[in-house]
């Protein structure tokens, strides 16, 4: 049906999520004569997407989405007439860490993955070019492969790998002007076919090619690092908090290095996310798996790191507030894994709000991005038992401990303390002595991002305390 060295005319993702909406939306903006067909099983996130109100929130997302929409963008749930008409085909469903059988905890479901490439196989006829963008395992292709070579109707295919590095908040930024776009394949054509759709807008030095296994395995590598250096400047804070040093100072002392850099030192109150503790997990069960568990236990630190600065930032709200959180009020300031974002999963606020629920505390919740409904959604789910199922013990506890508040003023209204966990920008410009005034004293603020350390608000009359000083 397709030549192989013809130029891609027709584009269907399988996969409507926050890579695979925002990605081919800058696609169809940046080639108006590719037809862009973003498909997927979720009626309701395609009904979204066909709306006015997005399923996720990204900055100028909206506005690209409406200039496209209609026009060579299209989101639909007519999966297999789209991937039938379809040049390129790209996987962009989720693949979670696996809860279950061999390699649960660490390795990947690709589940959604197999199913996508056995539909492809069933569907297609003449050329594909069928490209993973999905983070996957080192060695995925090689499966993709063998399934698609059992096609219905001796349908041919290359397989590419292009994973995303895009961020979510910054999801436009960073496919508008990446630092790179990554293709891993072994059909020259294939590849060049590719490379041709993102050079409309990305210099050509930017585009880089390399074998299937590569590029696999460079997104999991890369994921690994980035998550690495917040993990190791979380380490300092610790040390930083028990010395009088100041982990902002250490910070920018360290990243005016060169060689070190100055990006992604932030001390926090951990990582969240949806990809860094699963493409983490999923590297360290690769390297058990080609019997390598020095180099697996290397890299689990980084999430145990991770799991300990979620911890101790409950432990040190417990301690300071005189041992006890039981029945006092605590107003949680974000709760989702970063700002400009709606995205709660894997979210340092769901661990710290479990933890402060097990002390017995009061929680009133308040994100400018993240609905009520999510929120007992992500708190039921943490408190959930291996087989998925809810106690009514903890049921109640989250029912009678936790409120969700319209705003940050109503969420701190007579508490104890308040938890900043989320660095939204509209925190810092808050009337604080307004909030003093509402809440109890001493007026604890723990901030677990150091939005508002510049703000004196020791010298206000809160008891402030930040991460690594
Ligand atoms: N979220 C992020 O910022 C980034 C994610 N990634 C990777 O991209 C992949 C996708 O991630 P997200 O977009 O966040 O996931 P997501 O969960 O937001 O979206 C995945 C979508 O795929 C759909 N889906 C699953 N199976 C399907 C099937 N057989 N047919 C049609 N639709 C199907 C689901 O209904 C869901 O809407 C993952 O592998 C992730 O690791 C990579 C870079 C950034
Ligand atoms: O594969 C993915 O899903 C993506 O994962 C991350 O992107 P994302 O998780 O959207 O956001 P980040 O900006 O990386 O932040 C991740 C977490 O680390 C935290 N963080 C980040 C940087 C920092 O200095 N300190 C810090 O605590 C953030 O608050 C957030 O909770 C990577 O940055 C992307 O390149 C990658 O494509």
């Amino acid at each position: 049906m397709v030549n192989k060295t013809h130029p891609i005319r027709r584009i269907c993702c399988i996969g409507a999520g926050y890579v695979g909406g925002p990605t081919m939306a800058m696609i169809a903006k940046q080639c108006p004569d590719i037809d862009v067909r973003v498909v997927d099983i979720n009626e309701h996130r395609i009904a979204q997407w066909n709306s006015d109100t997005l399923p996720i929130y990204e900055p100028g997302l909206t506005e690209i989405v409406q200039q496209c929409r209609g026009k060579n963008l299209t989101f639909t749930t007519a999966v297999e007439e789209s991937i039938r008409n379809a040049d390129m085909v790209f996987i962009s469903v989720n693949t979670p860490t696996k809860t279950f059988g061999v390699g649960a905890g660490r390795a990947a479901n690709l589940e959604f993955v197999e199913k996508c490439a056995r539909q492809i196989a069933d569907v297609s006829e003449g050329h594909k070019i069928v490209v993973e963008k999905s983070t996957l395992p080192v060695r995925t292709a090689e499966a993709v492969k063998r399934i698609l070579s059992n096609s219905n109707n001796n349908a041919t295919f290359d397989v590419l790998s292009n994973p995303e590095f895009l961020a979510e908040g910054t999801a436009i930024e960073d496919l508008l002007d990446p630092d790179r776009v990554l293709i891993g394949g072994e059909s020259p054509d294939a590849i060049q076919a590719l490379v041709d759709v993102y050079a409309r807008w990305v210099p050509r030095e930017r585009l880089l090619t390399t074998n299937l296994w590569s590029s696999e395995l460079s997104k999991l590598t890369a994921n690994a690092f980035l998550a690495q250096r917040v993990s190791s400047i979380n380490a300092i804070s610790a040390l930083c908090e028990a010395t009088e040093a100041d982990v902002d100072e250490v910070a920018a002392a360290i990243g005016s290095d060169s060689r070190i850099g100055p990006k992604f030192l932030k001390a926090s109150v951990g990582f969240g996310g949806s990809c860094f503790q699963k493409d983490i997990l999923n590297l360290v069960y690769l390297c058990e798996y080609f019997g390598l568990p020095e180099v697996a236990e290397y890299w689990e630190q980084v999430v145990k790191m991770n799991d300990f600065q979620k911890k101790r930032f409950v432990t040190r709200m417990v301690r300071t507030m005189f041992n006890t959180v039981s029945d006092k009020k605590i107003a949680i300031w974000g709760f989702a894994f970063k700002k400009d974002t709606n995205d709660t999963r894997e979210s340092a606020s769901i661990y710290v709000c479990r933890d402060l629920l097990l002390e017995k505390a009061r929680l009133c919740i308040y994100d400018p991005r993240v609905g009520e409904q999510q929120i007992r959604q992500e708190l039921e789910y943490v408190f959930a038992e291996a087989d998925g199922e809810l106690s009514d013990s903890k049921r109640r506890l989250i029912h009678d401990h936790v409120t969700v508040a319209v705003s940050c003023e109503e969420a701190a209204e007579q508490a104890h303390a308040v938890a900043l966990l989320t660095e939204w920008d509209e925190f810092a410009k808050l009337d604080f002595a307004k909030v003093l005034d509402s809440m109890k004293k001493p007026a604890f603020l723990f901030d677990g991002r150091n939005k508002l350390k510049n703000l004196d608000l020791a010298k206000k009359g809160f008891e402030y305390y930040g991460i690594g000083f």
